[in-house]
């Protein structure tokens, strides 16, 4: 087994809610620093952000923090990138850390990025001929060209995320690498080359990724930790069993997202309801025969039409696009008309998902309506994978 970089005992961080109560409570901390007098109990508007975590992170492993938002997730890392102390347990970090925790967080933004690289790298004990060695790379890894002689202060968001991650990443050769969702700033583009980059460095590091991303997550964590309220409630190697844990909280607090029919303008034909046939159960699984029912008012003299139905996740994506076989199209002869539709059986992972209708038309590929968010559903079962569509495939020794 690799050698562990990263340990968290019972660590804990607590905040104050009120302002004034904290600066009042940071002199008596300071007081009873001096005094050796230890902490006591949380105090009136003081709580845990962070609350007894404890874990290790070997060399090669990538631990994915995820939870909703306020849950502590870079409180913790900002404790592990030293910016500010643990109030209780202790944080074993062995190597050089580097650091993508806040945007321009390191940077002075009146010197330009080559200045801000240089002064980093000596703050770090890097002699000037190590900076040197690396600073093409940097530059090149930024892609900033001639805007590295431009004061950091003027770049844009993503400029900063680039010289950041390059900094984090190529300067210091980080044995950790903290990564926080401040990486999300960065255009696709760069974050794949980033993450790209992540997963060389695994070979020799361990990285700490906070994410809302479960597509970067499960794309490259060994292990996930999800937070609720500063507590770790799942660690697991098995990625979609935290993912599950992560969904199940999300799921408690939201909708379904848009809830609504699209507003289209010159509406000939509005879809009034939408049901689901031969099935009176809460939970859909992978055996029910799944058919729905459209119930349509409409203009006459419409062209042939064809209906579709996407599928969408919790968030709003879309999962699964169905389709009609053989281009049915529909010629509609009254104006108020029923739809049916047999979508046969699913296979999804467990989780709510909701339906989307479009009519178009066949001939322009036209919307003639849209209605999304319908038919919120969910879909039941033991095991959560990683995609929302299974597919079940037979494979054999060759
Ligand atoms: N300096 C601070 N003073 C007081 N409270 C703070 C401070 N920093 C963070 N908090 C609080 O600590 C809690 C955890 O915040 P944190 O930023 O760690 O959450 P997070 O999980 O990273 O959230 P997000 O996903 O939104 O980034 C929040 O309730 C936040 O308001």
């Amino acid at each position: 087994m690799s050698e562990i970089l990263l340990r968290c005992d019972h660590v804990g961080k607590k905040f104050c809610r009120d302002l004034k109560k904290s600066l009042w409570y940071g002199l008596t901390d300071l007081a009873g620093d001096i005094l050796g007098t230890p902490p006591g109990d949380l105090r009136p508007e003081e709580f845990w952000a962070v609350d007894d975590v404890s874990f290790d992170l070997r060399r090669g492993e990538c631990l994915g923090l995820i939870g909703r938002n306020g849950a502590g997730k870079t409180t913790l890392l900002k404790m592990l990138n030293g910016l500010i102390q643990p109030d209780a347990g202790k944080i074993m970090l062995r190597g050089r850390v580097g650091g993508l925790i806040a945007l321009g967080a390191g940077f002075d933004p009146i010197l330009t990025g080559r200045e801000n690289v240089f002064v980093n790298g000596s703050i770090l004990g890097l002699s000037k001929k190590q900076i040197h060695e690396r600073f093409d790379e940097i530059v090149e890894f930024a892609e900033l060209g001639k805007f590295i002689d431009s004061p950091v202060g003027n770049y844009s968001s993503g400029m900063q995320v680039r010289l950041g991650f390059a900094v984090a990443a190529i300067m210091i050769r980080p044995d950790i690498l903290l990564l926080d969702e401040v990486l999300a700033v960065g255009d696709l583009g760069f974050r794949l080359k980033c993450l790209n980059l992540v997963q060389e460095l695994l070979e020799d590091a361990a990285v700490v990724f906070v994410s809302h991303s479960m597509q970067f997550v499960t794309r490259f964590c060994t292990r996930v930790s999800v937070f609720s309220e500063g507590r770790i409630i799942c660690n697991s190697h098995d990625l979609s069993q935290g993912l599950q844990a992560y969904y199940t909280q999300c799921q408690t607090q939201l909708k379904v997202f848009g809830n609504t029919a699209a507003r289209i303008h010159n509406e000939k034909l509005r879809i009034n309801d939408v049901e689901v046939l031969d099935n009176q159960q809460a939970v859909i699984h992978g055996d029910d025969e799944l058919s729905v029912e459209l119930d349509l008012d409409l203009e006459t003299g419409l062209p042939e039409v064809e209906l579709r139905i996407t599928i969408e996740d919790f968030s709003g994506h879309p999962i699964l696009a169905i389709k009609p076989e053989q281009r049915e199209q529909l010629r509609f002869t009254k104006t108020k008309q029923g739809v049916r539709m047999d979508l046969g059986k699913l296979n999804l992972t467990p989780g709510k998902y909701c339906l989307m209708f479009a009519v178009v038309t066949v001939e322009r590929m036209e919307r003639l309506t849209r209605k999304a968010g319908t038919l919120e559903f969910q879909f039941g079962g033991d095991h959560v994978e990683w995609a929302a569509v299974i597919h079940e495939t037979r494979v054999r020794c060759a």
